[in-house]
Order: structure tokens, then C-alpha cells, then sequence
């Protein structure tokens, strides 16, 4: 388990007597300029370690929560605990900070960078969280190596495969060891092969513990979490296992 899920971990245990969730949304709303509302009380715990498919229609506010779950956005109302930490009470260089240490994007269409090397976008990363220069080249070497990606350390990000962009992107998204994993259709641009072998990252990153929020229109990544929770028309359905808020 990495430190900030630790930490998150080391409070009371929650309602449900398991670990308290390192994601705590509750009643979340978002209303965009022109008063187009996404979002309409949505509710999302998620404890470490816990594998979670955030399901719904085209325009249910799926990735307008995901923004918000890893701090890329602010809600209008609601209150949201990640890590253990209450972001209302975060300034704007505050949450920059959780979210370099506490949160890991993958996204569908990889944002590899393509005229780096598979090393240097991962070790973007770590300079992001001013990660200590002597533990750098270590580190991006095992999370490389943890992906299948030794033989391509020193390639350009643009001759990749697509799997191996997807690959390269959770190297780059666990470098740091985040707490939280979000991605957004992270098999989407994949065939059967490529999207069992980013489950089964993902998996290992689970067992790890890490919470993993996964955006998903397939129905193998769906049946691979251990909760769907369904997002329709800006509302959650079974976002919480824990005392009813969903
Ligand atoms: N920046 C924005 N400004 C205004 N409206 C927005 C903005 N972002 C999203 N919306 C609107 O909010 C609603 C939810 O959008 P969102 O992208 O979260 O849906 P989604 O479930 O991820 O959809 P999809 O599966 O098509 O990606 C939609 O009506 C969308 O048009």
C-alpha cells in the first residue's frame, strides 16, 4: 500500500468496519457556465485496494466526475475527502500538490508524449512531485520493467504500439505511487489481448492497494470490478457500499 493510502487507511475504520475509503464524495454537483448541470448529487466512496466501474450513457457527467474525483476540477456543491484530506479546504497549489502525489491518469488516448523516450515521459512525472534526483532512474526503471516495457526504454513515445502507449501511460500514472488510479476508457482504442494485459495492471496496482476508478463502456472491464456504480443523468446509483448515501 503506498504512503497516502496508508495514511487514509490509518483512521477510524468506516461504517461499513472495512478500511475507510480514500474517496469520499458526497452529494457532488456540477454546473457548467449557461447553467448546463452534469452533476446532481453524486456519490462516490471507494476504499483502497478497491476496483470500482463508473458506468452510464453518453453526457451522464462520467468524465465531469473523474475531473473532479483527481482534482482537475472544482465541484459547485458538495464535499469531497481524498486521501483524508477535506479539498474544500485547499488552496489551488495545495490541491496541485494531492494530486501529484495522491492521483495516477490513464486516458484513452494515452498522451504519450511521442518525441520522448518511454523513460523520459515517465520520469516527467516523478519531476512533477520533485521526486529526489539520485532515486529517479531507479524508479523509472521498475515501473518499466513492471509494465513489459525494458526493451522499449530508450524508444521514442510515437513508435509504440497502442498497447504500449497504454502501458507507457500506467508506468507514468503508478511512478509516483499514487493512492487513487483513475482512468477514463483506458481500453477503449484496445484489442482483447492489450485490454486484459491493462486489467491485469491495474489489478496488481489493487492488490498494492490502490483504489482504482475506472470510466468504462466494455463490458469486460465492467465485470472485472469488484462495484459498477451507474451514473444516469448526473445522479449515482450504488456509489457507496458504505451506510446508504448512494
Ligand atoms: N466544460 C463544459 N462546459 C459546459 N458543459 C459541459 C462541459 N463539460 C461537460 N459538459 C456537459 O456536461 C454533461 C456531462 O458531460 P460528461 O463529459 O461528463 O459526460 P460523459 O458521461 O463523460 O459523456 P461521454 O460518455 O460522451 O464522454 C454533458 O451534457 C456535457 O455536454
Amino acid at each position: 500500500m503506498t504512503d497516502l493510502a496508508l495514511a487514509a487507511s490509518a483512521t477510524e475504520p468506516g461504517p461499513a468496519g472495512g478500511l475507510p475509503p480514500v474517496i469520499d464524495a458526497r452529494g457532488i454537483e456540477k454546473v457548467f457556465a449557461g447553467g448546463i448541470v452534469a452533476l446532481r448529487g453524486a456519490d462516490l466512496t471507494v476504499t483502497p485496494g478497491e476496483r470500482v466501474a463508473i458506468w452510464g450513457e453518453s453526457g451522464a457527467g462520467k468524465s465531469t466526475l473523474l475531473n473532479i474525483l483527481g482534482l482537475l476540477d472544482d465541484p459547485t456543491a458538495g464535499t469531497y475527502t481524498l486521501a483524508g484530506q477535506d479539498t474544500r479546504r485547499l488552496s489551488a497549489r495545495g490541491k496541485d500538490r494531492l494530486r501529484a502525489q495522491a492521483v495516477g491518469f490513464v486516458f484513452q488516448a494515452y498522451h504519450v508524449l511521442g518525441h520522448r523516450t518511454v523513460a523520459q515521459n515517465v520520469n516527467l512525472k516523478l519531476s512533477t512531485i520533485a521526486a529526489p534526483r539520485q532515486h529517479r532512474a531507479t524508479a523509472v526503471s521498475a515501473v518499466i520493467d513492471a509494465v513489459g516495457l525494458s526493451h522499449r526504454e530508450h524508444a521514442a513515445g510515437a513508435t509504440l504500439s497502442g498497447g504500449e502507449k497504454q502501458r507507457l501511460a500506467i508506468a507514468r500514472a503508478i511512478v509516483s505511487q499514487p493512492a487513487v488510479l483513475l482512468a477514463d476508457e483506458p481500453t477503449g482504442n484496445l484489442d482483447h489481448a492489450n485490454a486484459a494485459g491493462v486489467l491485469d495492471l491495474f489489478d496488481t496496482q489493487a492488490r498494492a492497494g490502490v483504489a482504482v476508478v475506472v470510466i468504462t463502456h466494455d463490458e469486460r472491464t465492467a465485470a472485472w470490478a469488484d462495484r459498477v456504480v451507474e451514473l444516469h443523468d448526473g445522479s449515482t446509483h450504488g456509489g457507496s457500499t458504505q451506510g446508504g448515501v448512494a
